[in-house]
């Protein structure tokens, strides 16, 4: 089977006390990672990105859990698959590190201020395999080579405070990657660090993913971002898949207004006589969504039935889904 990662159906409810239904922060989201892809996650702050991919390393922070009917099917290194949001603790600590593992915006939050880079990488080798002190050692070693970290002897024994941003990412791919993943998820792993380094950073994840089987998440607000890294992409508004394709539809023929408006903005950026763009509104918070479509009130293209009657995302080309009534078959001459 060639796929890697198989969520349906899932739903991430935030309690509202006894009284109250949960609200649903994530609702319906189906996503298939196949085996060696790149895989974007695209979207405004707020729509869902973060904890969409925390439910797949079943870290869900407090109040949060996942809702009835949802499944996250992992096919392990042995090649069996498993039902994550089954698993106990001890069986998804297990995973983690070994199978999947994360890398995130901040570094310097991820890593301990109290011990040095080397023992920070042994700590993970610790967990997963047994080796000697001298054996950890050249893997650390191996590993700073591998994300190219000049002086790599002399980074071993430095503390992160020791080290820049963009040094810091490097030693947390080496540290996600020591185990040898099926599936690395990145959460905007260059937002925090500047132009150049976010490039150099790109590149690396680029040049080791084709050294690596490893299949890659990459959730980002950045369209730049899914072009350099990405095969597939999902873009998410106001927690729900709104479209999803290979990257070169996305860019040449976006579906959805709101997967459009987004390019739009992207580009105004890179052209000096053009008003930049933006797409009017805000994101609608979770519990205040409309009874149609989420986008409605945003959206240039608006009718009467997106303000009444939610779409359902179908397929409108073979592997292009789109969550929008301008590409079902219903009536389009109910404009608003
Ligand atoms: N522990 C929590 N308790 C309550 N609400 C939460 C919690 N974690 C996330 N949320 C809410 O869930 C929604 C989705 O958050 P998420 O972090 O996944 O968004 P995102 O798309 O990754 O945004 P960003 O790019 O800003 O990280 C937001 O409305 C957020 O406020």
């Amino acid at each position: 089977m060639d796929h890697l990662l198989e969520i349906r159906n899932l739903s991430i409810e935030l309690p509202q006390g006894r009284r109250k239904p949960p609200v649903k922060l994530v609702e319906g989201v189906d996503l298939t990672v196949r085996k060696k892809q790149n895989f974007g996650v695209v979207g405004e702050s707020g729509c869902g990105k973060s904890i969409t991919c925390s439910s797949i390393m079943g870290l869900l922070s407090f109040p949060l859990s996942l809702g009835q009917g949802s499944s996250i099917r992992f096919q392990q290194g042995d090649g069996r698959e498993v039902e994550i949001t089954g698993l106990s603790k001890a069986e998804l600590r297990k995973l983690r590190g070994r199978d999947i593992s994360m890398i995130f915006q901040e570094p310097m939050t991820a890593l301990d201020p109290m011990y040095t880079i080397e023992e920070q990488i042994c700590e993970s080798l610790l967990f997963h395999a047994s080796l000697s002190k001298a054996e950890m050692h050249d893997a650390a070693l191996e590993m700073l080579r591998k994300v190219k970290i000049p002086r790599p002897e002399q980074i071993l024994k430095d503390y992160p405070h020791h080290l820049s941003g963009g040094m810091l990412q490097r030693v947390m791919i080496a540290i996600a990657l020591i185990n040898n993943p099926r599936l690395l998820i990145a959460d905007e792993p260059t937002t925090a660090l500047d132009v150049t380094i976010q490039a150099q950073i790109l590149d690396l994840m680029n040049e080791l993913r084709e050294s690596y089987d490893t299949s890659v998440i990459m959730i980002t607000h950045d369209l730049g971002v899914i072009a350099e890294t990405c095969e597939e992409v999902a873009v998410f508004y106001a927690g729900q898949v709104v479209e999803q394709s290979d990257v070169n539809t996305i860019f040449h023929a976006p579906a959805h207004p709101y997967t459009a408006g987004l390019l739009r903005s992207v580009l105004s950026l890179g052209g000096a006589q053009q008003e930049l763009y933006t797409i009017q509104g805000t994101v609608p918070t979770a519990g205040n969504f409309s009874a149609g479509c989420r986008f409605a009130d945003r959206c240039e293209h608006c009718m009467d039935i997106c303000r009444n009657r939610a779409p359902a995302l179908s397929e409108i080309s073979p592997g292009h889904l789109c969550r929008c009534w301008l590409h079902a078959d219903t009536p389009k001459e109910e404009t608003a």
